[in-house]
């Protein structure tokens, strides 16, 4: 295939005697987003080890395009005594950044993640979802080809979400290859253009319901002094007016709730709750 970028043929993998996948034949085109779904231990883990070549197959081959650069954020990572700045000012060199780059992508990307009063605090006291996010700024300090991402969602609160799911897709939309692990299939249908489950072994393609892509959902937001409505979002329907404590709260569909959702923290708001609207 023309685009094909990254290649799996009858790949195989087996951990004291116990196939873990069998068989796994897969194409990856540059610029796809991709999620495996599947139960605790079904192998969604090691199939992302494997196409980031940390670990080896049993069986088959994996070819990948010479020159990519992967970049592969673990589900935990190890508790160090480094802050997070001090570890994403070590990486960053390693990357060959220079210290202003690397200064100036540190505070973007802090302040995209909503981090920046955490990074001075040792890594072994953050949570798994701040960790989670340190990851995936490490990641993106310097923009990889393909970014391999275990579990990015797990551990996460719904704001926390909605802004991973923003970025995600941003990502996405720079031509970025993405190739994740979630268990929650309504998130994976929202970031991913294929969904492939596993079980027994076996990698299958999985249904995007379209169901789910037609939720709509509620957001509260919190008003800072300078936040400002901004004039793209008049016609969303369940909008109602700032109140004394300065929140605002919108309806708006699946469809439309990321766009809303980034209008919104570039003019100024903050993102206080999420959730599905079953009226
Ligand atoms: N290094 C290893 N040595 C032996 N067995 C392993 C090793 N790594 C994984 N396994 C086993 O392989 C199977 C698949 O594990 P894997 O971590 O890939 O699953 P997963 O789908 O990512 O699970 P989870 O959703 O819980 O993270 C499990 O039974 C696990 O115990």
């Amino acid at each position: 295939m023309p685009d094909t970028i990254i290649a799996l043929n009858t790949v195989s993998k087996i951990y004291d005697k116990k196939t873990v996948l069998k068989d796994v034949t897969l194409s990856v085109r540059r610029g796809q987003s991709i999620a495996f779904t599947g139960h605790n231990g079904s192998g969604k883990s090691t199939l992302l080890k494997l196409i980031a070549r940390l670990v080896t197959p049993s069986g088959g081959t994996i070819t990948a395009q010479s020159g990519l650069l992967f970049h592969y954020i673990p589900e935990h990572f190890p508790k160090s005594s480094l802050t997070a700045r001090q570890y994403l000012r070590h990486m960053g060199s390693m990357d060959g950044l220079n210290k202003d780059i690397l200064k100036e992508q540190e505070e973007r990307l802090s302040e995209d993640f909503f981090i920046q009063g955490m990074l001075d605090v040792p890594m072994k006291h953050l949570s798994k979802g701040t960790l989670q996010k340190v990851g995936v700024i490490q990641a993106l300090l310097k923009k990889p080809d393909v970014l391999l991402l275990d579990e990015p969602l797990s551990g996460q609160d719904i704001e926390s979400q909605a802004v991973f799911i923003h970025k995600m897709k941003e990502l996405h939309s720079e031509g970025i290859t993405l190739i994740m692990s979630c268990h929650e299939p309504n998130l994976t249908a929202r970031i991913s253009d294929f969904v492939f489950e596993i079980e027994g072994g076996i990698v299958r393609t999985a249904d995007k319901s379209p169901s789910i892509l037609q939720r709509n959902y509620v957001l509260l937001f919190d008003g800072t002094p300078q936040a400002e409505i901004p004039l793209e979002i008049s016609h969303f329907t369940g909008m109602n007016e700032k109140n004394q404590k300065g929140r605002l709260r919108i309806t708006a569909s699946e469809h439309e709730s990321d766009r809303l959702l980034s209008l919104m923290l570039e003019k100024g708001w903050k993102l206080r709750k999420m959730y599905e609207d079953h009226i």
